[in-house]
C-alpha cells in the first residue's frame, strides 16, 4: 500500500528525512513516532504528493509519487496537522466545497456529506459555521473532510494534537473504526501512549532517520533485549523493602528495586530466564502476603525511551 525506499528530503545542508524505506501492507496502522522536527510531515507530505523528494522512491497504492499524483490524491485522504477552515461557512457548506472538489455530483454528494458527519458524529453541528467549533470537533471535522472520497489509505499528520483528553479518546475511537475497515493508515505523534491501542506497527524517527520499524510485538522484543531481559512487578504492601532485599540474592534475578510509582518491587531477571512464576512463590513460602503480581507492560513510551536511547548511547 505505500512503499519507501530511501526517501530522502534535504533543505540545503539538512537532511530533514535521511534514505527512509518502509512498508505498510493493506490494514496496517502505522505509527509515526518522533520528537518535534524529527521529519514526519517531511515524510507525510512526500508521501501525499504535495513535496517532492531529493532522491529515493514511494508508490502509494502502487503508484509512484513522481508520475502517479493524480491517481494517488484519489487514493488517499491527507489531514495535515494544521489545516484552514474558512470563514462564514457552515460545517455542511464546508464538506461540500470539498466533496465537490473530488467531482461528488449531486444527491450523492450530500448523501456523503451526511454520511461523513454521522461517521465523525458531527450531525449535530451540520448548521454551525465551522469557525465556532472547538478545537476536537474541527479536528472531527478535518478527518471528515478526507473521508469524503472513501480513500484506502489515510495519512494522519498528529491528529490529537492540542485536543484535550476526552477529545483525544474519541479520536482514537474514530481510528480504531477506521483500522476495523481495513484501511490503511499512516499516524504520527509526538505523543507516545495515544499510540499504544491503536497500531500494529510502529516507525521512530530521529532527525530524519528511521531508527526502528517493525511490528509492535518487534519492538517489545527490542526493548526486552536492550533491556537485558523481562521484568516483573510485585507488591507485598509494607514489606516490599524487604522482599526486594531477599528477591536480589536470587540467581535468576538482575536486579530488584522498589519502584514507588507502581507502588512493587521491579525484578528485572537476568537474560535466559523468561519465567517469573518462582517470585511470587517463593515470596510466599517465605510468609509474605502477595499483593499483586504481573509482568511489568511494554508501553510505546518505554519503547520509544528504550530504543532512541539503546541507538544513541
Ligand atoms: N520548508 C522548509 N525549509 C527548511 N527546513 C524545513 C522546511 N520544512 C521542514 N524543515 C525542517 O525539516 C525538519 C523536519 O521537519 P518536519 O516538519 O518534517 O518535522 P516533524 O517531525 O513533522 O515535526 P513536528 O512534530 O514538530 O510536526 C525540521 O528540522 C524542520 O525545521
Amino acid at each position: 500500500m505505500i512503499e519507501c525506499r530511501d526517501l530522502t528530503k534535504k533543505y540545503g545542508e539538512l537532511f530533514a528525512v535521511d534514505r527512509l524505506s518502509l512498508k505498510l501492507a493493506p490494514g496496517d496502522v502505522y505509527g509515526f513516532i518522533g520528537p518535534n522536527g524529527s521529519g514526519k510531515t517531511t515524510t507525510m507530505r512526500m508521501l501525499a504528493t504535495l513535496l517532492n523528494p531529493s532522491w529515493g522512491e514511494a508508490t502509494v497504492c502502487g503508484h509512484s509519487i513522481y508520475t502517479g499524483s493524480k491517481e494517488i490524491r484519489r487514493a488517499i485522504g491527507y489531514m495535515p496537522d494544521f489545516f484552514g477552515v474558512y470563514d462564514d461557512m457552515k460545517v455542511t457548506e464546508y464538506l461540500e466545497f470539498f466533496a465537490a472538489a473530488y467531482r461528488i455530483q449531486g444527491a450523492e454528494r450530500k448523501k456523503k456529506v451526511e454520511q461523513v458527519l454521522d461517521y465523525v458524529d458531527l450531525g449535530y453541528k451540520r448548521d454551525a459555521l465551522v469557525t465556532s467549533l472547538s478545537r476536537g470537533m474541527t479536528q472531527r471535522l478535518g478527518l471528515a473532510r478526507v473521508l469524503l472520497h472513501d480513500p484506502q489509505v489515510l495519512l494522519l499528520d498528529e491528529p490529537a494534537s492540542g485536543l484535550d483528553p476526552r477529545a483525544r479518546i474519541e479520536m482514537r475511537e474514530l481510528i480504531k473504526r477506521l483500522r476495523q475497515e481495513q484501511k490503511t493508515i499512516m499516524l504520527s505523534s509526538h505523543i507516545l501512549p495515544e499510540l499504544a491501542e491503536i497500531c500494529n506497527t510502529l516507525g521512530i524517527i530521529e532527525r530524519g532517520k528511521l531508527i526502528f520499524n517493525g511490528t509492535v510485538e518487534e519492538a517489545e522484543n527490542e526493548v526486552r533485549k536492550l533491556r537485558g531481559g523481562r521484568a516483573f512487578l510485585v507488591s507485598v504492601g509494607e514489606r516490599n523493602a524487604e522482599a526486594a532485599k531477599k528477591l536480589t540474592a536470587f540467581k535468576e534475578v538482575a536486579g530488584a528495586d522498589l519502584d514507588p510509582k507502581a507502588g512493587a518491587v521491579r525484578v528485572a531477571l537476568r537474560s535466559g530466564y523468561d519465567d517469573g512464576s518462582f517470585i511470587p512463590e517463593r515470596l510466599i513460602a517465605d510468609r509474605f502476603k502477595l499483593h499483586s503480581f504481573r509482568e511489568e507492560e511494554i508501553n510505546i513510551e518505554h519503547i520509544f525511551l528504550t530504543i532512541t536511547k539503546g541507538i544513541t548511547s
